[in-house]
């Protein structure tokens, strides 16, 4: 029997009877307005922000709103149980959070907070190379949680084997190599701003702790933070990287491997090809490339190509149990969440954070008991109509 995600529904209505009401609105859709009223344009600016004018941000939510859940009735929905096998770990729903870096933007607990909120709900946690806090740090945070390390794949191999070595001597037990931010994209509202955060220093921590990318300094950060900030820029990724480079990481990390950014079925198949375990199936919440696919639009194709061979996991405007319900339907295992943690982090702390996935969840656990099913396994195809795009 999993977890009866379902219930906060009745502890809400239950406080309610003593004239309380959620701290944070339960449509998940609130909350970026909410949090640009509370902590002003600048930070939520960075994070609400996607590439070029918009469209792709939009196109992920346009994609997932074309498909309509055909609900079905007299089916045994009274025992549920969301839980899913990921990469060989049983979750107690398909949900992660996911890499976001710079969380400091939102609130001084930053990471801390969200791999708290993440770890107190069951669902692991995918931290960003970019955070403000050193990996170490999160680890301890999560006791023993389930974490997962995004990579930014840097430039230097040492400091690339230093990361994958803290990382598995910290307890991440995943390695998420995202590929398709080998330079960041035109993005005019932080363009508009002049203001990109790691020039700032915010998002550098797991670097200027490094021994390995410490010893590509002249002087010690904190004596010429600015050329950290110019080494950090020029380490940061590696745009001529190719598919053969993906042995250094089979030979450097001994888990899974998922490989974030994948929105073409070659691709997937090339991964598949080179011994990886897993896909993330994203445009990166239409931060990269303007004009793109719908990340939704591209799963089916991907669940198809690779299903049966790799985990195949999505994210990239997710907003609401439906939202998440639609993707499994499409050929999902799991996905995951970026903005609306955020948003949840920077209004109210930890408590933020769970609360936007104890609503995810328990609106995904009342979607499938509304719709017929009694966990993620029995979702397919057929309980979706597409409307024409
Ligand atoms: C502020 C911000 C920072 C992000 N930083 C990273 C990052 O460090 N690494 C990464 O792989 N993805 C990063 N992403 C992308 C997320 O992992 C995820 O793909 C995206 O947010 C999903 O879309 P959603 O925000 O619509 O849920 C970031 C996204 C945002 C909004
Ligand atoms: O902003 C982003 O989307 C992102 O991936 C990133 C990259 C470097 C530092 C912080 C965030």
């Amino acid at each position: 029997m999993g977890k009866h995600w379902a219930d906060f529904q009745y502890e809400i209505y239950l406080h309610g009877m003593t004239g309380a009401v959620p701290r944070l609105p339960t449509d998940l859709t609130r909350l970026e307005e909410l949090t640009e009223q509370r902590l002003g344009p600048g930070p939520v600016g960075y994070v609400a922000g996607g590439a070029g004018d918009g469209s792709t941000a939009r196109a992920n939510r346009a994609a997932l709103a074309r498909h309509r859940i055909v609900p079905r009735v007299l089916r045994d929905v009274h025992e549920r149980d969301l839980s899913v096998e990921v990469l060989g770990r049983a979750l107690p729903a398909p949900l992660a959070l996911a890499p976001v870096g710079v969380l400091s933007l939102m609130h001084p607990d930053a990471e801390g907070a969200a791999a708290r909120a993440a770890a107190a709900q069951g669902v692991p946690f995918v931290l960003s190379s970019a955070s403000s806090t050193p990996m170490e740090q999160v680890a301890e945070a999560m006791g023993d949680a389930e974490r997962w390390f995004q990579l930014y794949w840097p430039k230097d191999p040492e400091v690339a084997r230093s990361f994958l070595g803290r990382a598995k001597a910290a307890g991440f037990t995943a390695l998420v190599v995202t590929l398709d931010t080998p330079m960041l994209a035109w993005r005019p509202r932080d363009l508009d701003q002049a203001y990109l955060p790691f020039l700032h220093g915010v998002g550098t921590a797991n670097y200027f702790t490094d021994p390995a990318f410490r010893a590509g300094l002249a002087k010690p950060v904190h004596e010429d933070p600015n050329a950290a900030v110019m080494h950090f820029v020029g380490m940061f990724s590696d745009p001529a990287k190719t598919w053969p480079d993906l042995a250094f990481l089979r030979e450097h990390w001994d888990g899974p491997i998922v490989l974030k950014g994948i929105l073409h079925p070659d691709d997937a198949r090339a991964a598949a090809d080179a011994g990886m375990d897993g896909v993330v199936v994203s445009n990166h919440g239409g931060r990269q490339v303007a004009g793109s696919v719908g990340a939704a639009d591209a799963l089916p194709g991907i669940a198809r190509a690779v299903g049966d061979r790799l985990a195949v996991l999505f994210d990239s405007g997710v907003r609401t149990g439906d939202d998440i319900f639609k993707a499994l339907a499409l050929g999902a295992r799991a996905v995951l969440i970026g903005r609306p943690y955020a948003y949840g982090l920077g209004l109210d702390g930890q408590a933020g954070v769970e609360h936007v996935i104890r609503c995810l969840l328990a609106e995904l656990d009342l979607t499938l008991a509304l719709s017929g099913h009694r966990g993620p396994g029995s979702v397919g195809p057929a309980d979706l109509v597409t409307e024409p795009g």
